[in-house]
């Protein structure tokens, strides 16, 4: 869906309601709010900054985020309860998210409540879950105060459930932690609260009990948020500053930048400029998330809200920027890192005169999710592409089915690669396709030393299947394997969190889904970056009929090469259709032929014609057809039809 039709959609949906505008809740004890005039957007100015808190939500995936985020803006009357009592996920907005039930993009949006007779706006940053997105997560961190940890009250803590709170405790931002799920028969409530106590040093007397899904005690975290999370600062009097954590594309217009107030006041007609480009801008727009954008008169110190101010490439809005106004410089805010692609794979249209159509396509993709990087490539088998850089494998995944719903593409995705680095006497590269690979048993490459991607893994898993997920690290070239009990002192059944350090690639092929179905869905999953280590690999070069394949060709470790050789030219023999003649079908590192398969010739019944004995002259045609066939092969190339690829790529490894 793109931002224009939300846009439309967001002004229908503030006409339609019944009040249009900003609903104001009751409080359970303070029974004050009263439903203004609603069709007027909510008057910034009386949100001064003791009257606001920004904040996140924080969990393991599927720990109940989004639907927290539901009951939390129905409380404050933002958006209207379902009579069906139906998930609604306001915040997944994308049509993948919805169908997947993940959040992919972090999304904010204020909402108006009233505490000890004062209304309060409270910003939410929804953010997703999925180790792959942890960039966005640390985005929306950035713009907060405080943030709910939510943990499953039947799953507990879970891998991910460690990685936020430490990224929220670092950025010293206050937790409220929540166990959720306790409608639940499975919830164990004191039994994870004593888990979180000794993996989080957690008081359970703060742990907030609910259930987001039927809303109970959901009303409590609201005054929890009022009353534990601590008020941004900043000054009305000083110079504009404006911390930018997200932007948004709209087709008509361009960049719409989500921004944090840290100083000074915003209003539509300034004049700004941003720290990182000195570029200037006039605000055109600017306003709240509410969940869809209200457009306000100005905004202020600690609020968060949108602008659009004529900003044409999504490049210039960049993510951690600080904005100023014109002539009054500031000292810019820490930015963020910018998002590291970990996974790289080529993305070809399957008709190849698409490929202005697919270019168009993706660069109108990426204006909305930043972190994928774009490069032409072109390819003898599948002509021209793009190789896109991804921050892992879901993302990718989601990125392929977002091209797919949203711009109707047709598309083939090459095998997934990392990046390596090839250390050569003289300088250091990064090489994500594997047609760029040195061949590393050639002397005259002058490679010094090949090193790849590995991060440090942590994986939590019931005691019982400690063995099984030490056997899955060490079929994963683990290293550093270490373990200890998470549930130290507590009397039930153990976890052990497992930790060791893992090559990237091993990861962006199947891990992943062994490790659940190893361990009936238990263990959870979570990685770091840890740099690169020196690696034993070598490019795997894929021949029919003696030619390589460059759109086939993969980057294997030397340990499991003849396995993979085996595997590839089976799966090959299977989907490559049979020609006219006989094809070789190999595998190859440098000039070593590791596997071999023979693709029979389609043979034509050349001596249907002849009747009766003439034994020698069907021999003869036999012979000619035989003749023609070698003349064929050594100048025949394979056909190699885009189902095949499709097929073949389709099941890696
Ligand atoms: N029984 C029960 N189910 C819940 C509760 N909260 C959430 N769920 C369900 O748990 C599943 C995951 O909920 P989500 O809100 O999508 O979880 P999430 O953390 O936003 O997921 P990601 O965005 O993918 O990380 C959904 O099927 C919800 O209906 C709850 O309190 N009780």
């Amino acid at each position: 869906m793109t931002t224009v039709s939300r846009w439309h959609r967001a002004c229908l949906k503030v006409l339609e309601r019944p009040s249009c505008g900003v609903i104001y809740t009751r409080s359970r004890y303070y029974n004050t709010s009263t439903r203004k005039d609603a069709s007027k957007p909510p008057l910034m100015e009386s949100f001064t900054c003791d009257l606001l808190r920004n904040f996140s939500i924080i969990a393991h995936i599927d720990h109940g985020k989004s639907t927290l985020a539901d009951r939390l803006l129905e409380l404050t009357g933002t958006i209207q309860k379902k009579q069906s009592g139906k998930n609604e996920q306001v915040l997944d907005k994308l049509k993948v998210e919805r169908e997947r039930g993940i959040t992919v993009k972090a999304q904010t949006a204020s909402m108006i409540y009233t505490f000890h007779g004062k209304e309060h706006m409270l910003n939410l940053i929804d953010t997703p879950g999925h180790v792959d997105f942890a960039w966005e997560v640390s985005r929306s961190l950035a713009a907060c105060q405080g943030a709910l940890l939510l943990v499953d009250a039947s799953q507990g803590v879970q891998a991910q459930s460690i990685s936020v709170f430490h990224n929220a405790r670092e950025r010293g931002l206050t937790i409220i932690p929540i166990l959720n799920k306790i409608d639940l028969p499975a919830a164990q409530p004191e039994r994870i609260a004593a888990q979180m106590q000794s993996t989080f040093g957690i008081n359970p007397s703060d742990i907030i009990h609910i259930s987001a899904k039927t809303g109970k005690g959901v009303e409590s975290i609201l005054e929890a948020i009022v009353d534990r999370i601590p008020p941004p600062v900043g000054s009305t009097g000083a110079p504009l500053k404006a911390f930018l954590f997200d932007s948004l594309y709209d087709r008509y217009r361009g960049v719409i930048s989500l921004v944090n107030i840290q100083e000074g006041i915003l209003r539509r007609g300034d004049k700004i400029t941003s720290c990182h480009t000195r570029k200037k801008y006039e605000v055109t727009e600017l306003g709240i998330m509410h969940p869809e954008e209200i457009s306000t008169d100005s905004l202020r110190p600690g609020q968060v809200g949108y602008i659009a101010c004529n900003m044409k490439e999504s490049s210039e809005a960049h993510i951690g920027d600080t904005l100023h106004r014109v002539g009054q410089p500031v000292e810019p805010m820490p930015g963020f890192q910018p998002a590291k692609a970990m996974v790289f794979a080529g993305v070809f249209p399957v008709d190849s005169s698409d490929f202005p159509k697919l270019e168009e396509s993706i660069k109108r993709l990426t204006l909305t999710d930043r972190s994928v990087t774009v490069q032409r490539e072109s390819s003898s088998a599948l002509g021209q592409g793009c190789r896109l850089g991804f921050l892992g494998t879901l993302h990718m995944d989601v990125f392929r089915q977002r091209l797919e719903d949203e711009y109707d593409a047709n598309i083939i995705i090459t095998a997934p690669t990392v990046p390596y680095k090839v250390i050569y006497r003289d300088r250091e590269v990064f090489v994500s396709n594997p047609t760029e690979f040195p061949e590393t048993s050639d002397t005259a490459s002058r490679v010094k030393e090949i090193q790849e991607p590995v991060v440090k893994a942590s994986i939590i898993v019931p005691e019982e299947y400690f063995g099984d997920m030490m056997e899955l690290c060490f079929s994963h070239r683990a290293e550093d394997l270490d373990h200890r009990y998470l549930d130290a002192g507590i009397n039930t059944s153990s976890r052990i969190i497992l930790t060791c350090i893992l090559p990237l690639s091993e990861i962006v092929t199947d891990f992943f889904d062994q490790l659940k179905s190893r361990s009936s869905g238990f263990a959870s999953f979570d990685y770091e970056d840890a740099g690169y280590r020196h690696s034993d690999l070598a490019k795997m070069s894929f021949l029919l009929n003696s030619k390589p394949v460059d759109a086939l060709a993969i980057i294997v470790h030397r340990s499991s090469q003849d396995t993979i050789a085996r595997q590839w030219v089976k799966k090959l023999h299977k989907v490559i259709p049979r020609q006219m003649f006989e094809v070789p079908i190999q595998a190859a590192i440098g000039k070593k032929i590791l596997a071999r398969e023979t693709l029979s010739a389609l043979r034509a019944d050349v001596t249907a014609g002849l009747y009766g004995g003439h034994y020698e002259r069907k021999m003869k045609h036999l012979e000619n057809q035989k003749e023609g066939k070698r003349k064929m092969k050594k100048m025949g190339s394979v056909d190699l039809p885009q189902e095949a690829f499709f097929d073949i790529l389709s099941n890696k490894k």
